[in-house]
């Protein structure tokens, strides 16, 4: 460190302009007290005044008043110039002398809640209106000046700026970092706002011109995908998984998250209770039933091999019942909305296992995939097309199904969405049976879902393929198998040689005309 980074510089004028009022009172009776003259905007001077302490009005100051309801209050060289004269430079400090201008050594600055108030519903007029434009202008052009000038955008630093007061002031490196958290304060405002624009304004609003997202970061993780890879946890503000309250056990690792996150996707796909268990991101048993702690009995009985270990979300409170047998099972994670009484205290028998509570239902509109150079936008598949309801499929072959056996085709349709592609599955009894995902030809998934349900279970149970069968070659592996209907998008030239051999071997077949991939 230099000399002159290590110089503190003495805070002797303060501008302070804040929305958020918090700590307004202490901080300013702590200037105070230390000798710091203040300057301050409307009601943030009203309430300094009102807390007993001496401050200057901006328009006694600008010798303009505040006007247009607020729109110009501290737009004037005056303030500007203020802030920004760097005060290292014998020519700026004589520049300022000659305009009669004093220097500004702290600003203290935090911005109308624009997203907030986006949030609430306002009009569009009432968002515009909370567009700040005076305190990013202040705060930019303070961070702009650290050398000369401290920045402040965060009350929660205002304890911190009265020690650096009362020592003499902040060093050059301190400086730095407020200004850093400045311009980033002022940048996701602005992508804020920006946005903003794209969604209320422009027409093809699905895929605006920009993309903008800021995100803060949470933690540090332990380590990446694999432990040479080093990563981190970032949060956009909204919310869900990411900022899910951990409410027992280890640290949650990048795995744990991802695969959090692909078993709340399977969950919440069920209306019913449903618990899905997740391993690399493919599930080893999803399942629906009347309460959470059977739906997981079938869920674990799908392949009580592969979840050893694995991720478990759940769509509803988890039962004290559900907890007992979970504890029975080594289990990574557990995520859920909530906890029946008592049931968290059942887990944490476990020392490791990850309890996590999610209130909300996944909900990102669109998924973004960064890809060499940018990134890829889609609208995110939630099970909303009209093929995903069977009302819509297609009988393409074979007796239609009575209404109980429709449904079970239909969860396996559903709960095939969360398998990667190229994706079979076989379900009985709302549970899966057998998966088999992540091969590049649809044959050996049949083959892996087959296999891992077993003869038995293969045998009459529901299958559901995700995309369409190119060939009848792997259609014809599960009616080895046994299984009594299946359901399929179609729309493959071969179709129909597909339903040929379906209406042969007698089985049921279903087009729904969409398609899952998953990758
Ligand atoms: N227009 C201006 O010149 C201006 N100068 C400061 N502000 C904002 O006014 C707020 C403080 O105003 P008040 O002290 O009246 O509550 C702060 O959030 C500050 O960012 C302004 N408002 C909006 O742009």
């Amino acid at each position: 460190m230099t000399a002159t980074e290590g110089t503190k510089r003495p805070i002797r004028r303060a501008l302070v302009s804040v929305y958020d009022k918090s700590g307004l009172e202490e901080l300013a009776q702590g200037l105070h007290a230390a000798g710091v003259q203040l300057v301050s905007t409307g009601s943030t001077a009203a309430k300094i005044a009102a807390a007993g302490v001496p401050v200057t009005k901006v328009e006694e100051l600008t010798g303009f008043p505040e006007c247009l309801d607020g729109r110009v209050k501290t737009l004037h060289p005056k303030v500007h110039a203020g802030i920004l004269a760097d005060l290292r430079l014998e020519d700026h400090r004589r520049q300022l002398a000659g305009l009669g201008v004093e220097p500004f050594d702290l600003v203290i600055v935090n911005l109308y809640p624009f997203r907030e108030t986006v949030a609430s519903g306002a009009t569009p007029d009432e968002c515009v209106e909370q567009i700040d434009i005076g305190g990013p202008s202040m705060v930019r052009a303070a961070a702009k000046n650290h050398p000369s000038v401290a920045v402040v955008v965060n009350p929660a630093h205002y304890g911190e700026v009265l020690k650096a007061v009362a020592d003499g002031g902040f060093a050059l490196d301190g400086r730095k970092r407020l200004a850093a958290e400045a311009f980033q304060h002022t940048a996701a405002y602005d992508v804020a706002v920006a946005s903003w624009f794209l969604d209320g304004y422009a027409d093809d609003a699905t895929f605006p011109d920009f993309l903008g997202a800021t995100y803060s970061r949470k933690n540090v993780l332990r380590y990446g995908e694999n432990p040479h890879q080093g990563a981190a946890l970032y949060v956009d503000g909204s919310g869900g998984l990411a900022e899910a309250e951990q409410l027992h056990g280890k640290e949650m690792s990048y795995n744990n998250y991802t695969d959090t996150d692909a078993a709340r996707r399977a969950a919440y796909d069920h209306s019913e209770p449903c618990v899905a268990i997740i391993k690399h991101a493919n599930p080893c048993g999803i399942a629906v039933a009347a309460d959470v702690a059977e739906a997981h009995r079938n869920a674990h009985a799908c392949d009580p091999l592969s979840a050893f270990g694995g991720v478990i979300a759940v769509n509803r409170p988890v039962s004290v019942a559900m907890a007992e047998q979970v504890a029975e099972i080594f289990t990574e994670v557990i995520v859920a909305p909530g906890y029946e009484d008592g049931a968290v205290e059942i887990l944490a028998r476990k020392k490791n296992i990850r309890v996590l509570r999610c209130p909300e239902a996944p909900s990102n509109p669109v998924e973004v995939k960064p890809v060499d150079g940018g990134a890829l936008l889609q609208v995110t598949d939630r099970l909303q097309a009209e093929g995903d309801d069977p009302a819509h499929w297609t009988l393409a072959t074979g007796e239609a199904l009575p209404t109980a056996e429709l449904a079970e085709l239909a969860f396996a349709w559903r709960a095939c969405r969360a398998v990667k592609s190229n994706a079979i599955l076989l379900a009985k009894d709302g549970a899966t049976v057998g998966v088999g995902m992540g091969q590049v030809n649809r044959v050996d998934s049949a083959k892996l879902a087959v296999q891992r349900a077993g003869e038995e279970r293969a045998r009459g149970s529901y299958a559901a393929s995700d995309a369409f069968f190119p060939f009848p070659d792997g259609f014809e592996v599960l009616a080895e198998a046994g299984v009594k209907a299946v359901v399929q998008p179609g729309g493959s030239v071969r179709d129909e040689q597909v339903v040929e051999a379906a209406r042969k071997a007698g089985v049921t077949m279903y087009f729904t005309g969409t398609r899952h991939f998953f990758h």
